[in-house]
């Protein structure tokens, strides 16, 4: 379990994380998203004592992190992949990390063959793509087995075979029990590996809600796709105050401002006939966008195409 409380972070006249207050429970996958600065890596920094809070406090497992006896064994955190000696082989880098606390050999050659890096273990870190310096990053959290994983953007760089793992991993270890909590940009992804988000914008949390609600939520008023050879009899009577009805083609329309069972008891009622009646599910892309667009500090535009007035102008 951690705990946030109040927890601030200020850098200068800037509040990178800004009165935070959530329990990341063990036994999920809980998806941290935000928009770039958010302040998700600050928040996972303070949580294992890399920075100092300006206030409130970040305690796992009860306790203050840096007060923790056997660190490895209680958070396994992956920062910065790159955070590597690189003229180390994987499995040195491992035997050093793992010597601090006792871990050998064996444990090292076991993790290394669980992240799939067992045929590259003798290599030097800096020849290793993205990819695998991913994989080495999560071999050394799991190295002594800790009960809460911290894992920064751990899909970045993965290949589809590696994606597919990393899902199977975090599932697994949530299921034993493990406080899991991951970042990642990749809606995808996270739409399907997390059962619980923490959204955060500027600091500040903007969402702390189980993923099944989160889009549940977004879709609420959301538009019904309605097919029915009686089309042209149904829509009349489903229009009303607050209600949008657009002909998508002939025979199938979307309706906005009523519920599917509703649309299927006034067709029931007058003996019309539907073949289909489908509400629109937000994806949890569409949902975090709509939750985030006021918190997205650095937002681009797309330039605009210069046409042969402007350039002969
Ligand atoms: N060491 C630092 N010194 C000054 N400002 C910092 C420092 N670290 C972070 N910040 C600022 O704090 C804010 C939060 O940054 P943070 O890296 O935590 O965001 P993030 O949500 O992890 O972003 P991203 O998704 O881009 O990784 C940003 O405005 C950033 O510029």
């Amino acid at each position: 379990m951690i705990e946030l409380q109040g927890l601030t972070k200020t850098y200068g006249d800037k509040r990178a994380v800004d009165g935070i207050t959530a329990n990341i429970r063990p036994g999920v996958v809980t998806g941290f998203l935000g928009p770039n600065g958010a302040g998700k890596s600050t928040t996972m920094r303070l949580i294992v004592g890399l920075d100092r809070p300006a206030s409130g406090t970040a305690l796992v497992n009860g306790h203050s992190y840096v007060s923790s006896r056997a660190p490895l064994a209680e958070v396994g955190a992956l920062l910065d992949a790159k955070a590597v000696d690189g003229g180390r082989s994987a499995r040195n880098h491992l035997l050093a990390l793992g010597a601090t606390v006792g871990i050998g050999a064996r444990r090292v050659d076991d993790v290394l063959a669980s992240v799939g890096l067992s045929e590259v273990a003798n290599k030097a870190a800096k020849s290793f793509s993205l990819g695998m310096g991913q994989r080495l990053g999560i071999a050394a959290a799991l190295l002594a087995d800790p009960a809460v994983l911290l894992l920064d953007e751990p899909v970045n760089g993965l290949d589809v075979d590696g994606v597919q793992w990393i899902r199977d991993l975090l599932n697994q270890l949530a299921g034993e029990g493990r406080t899991v909590l991951l970042s990642s940009h990749l809606m995808s992804e996270m739409q399907l590996v997390a059962d619980h988000l923490l959204v955060i914008g500027q600091g500040r949390i903007l969402a702390d809600t189980s993923i099944q609600d989160f889009i549940e939520e977004a879709s609420s008023g959301g538009a019904v796709i309605v097919v029915s050879p009686d089309a042209g009899t149904l829509a009349p009577l489903l229009a009303g105050d607050g209600v949008s009805l657009t002909t998508r083609e002939p025979g199938r329309f979307e309706v906005r401002g009523q519920t599917a069972p509703a649309i299927g008891d006034i067709a029931a009622g007058h003996g019309l006939r539907i073949h289909e009646l489908t509400p629109v599910t937000a994806s949890l892309e569409s949902a975090y966008l709509e939750l985030t667009r006021d918190s997205v500090e650095f937002a681009a535009t797309v330039p605009h195409q210069t046409d042969e007035t402007d350039k002969a102008a």
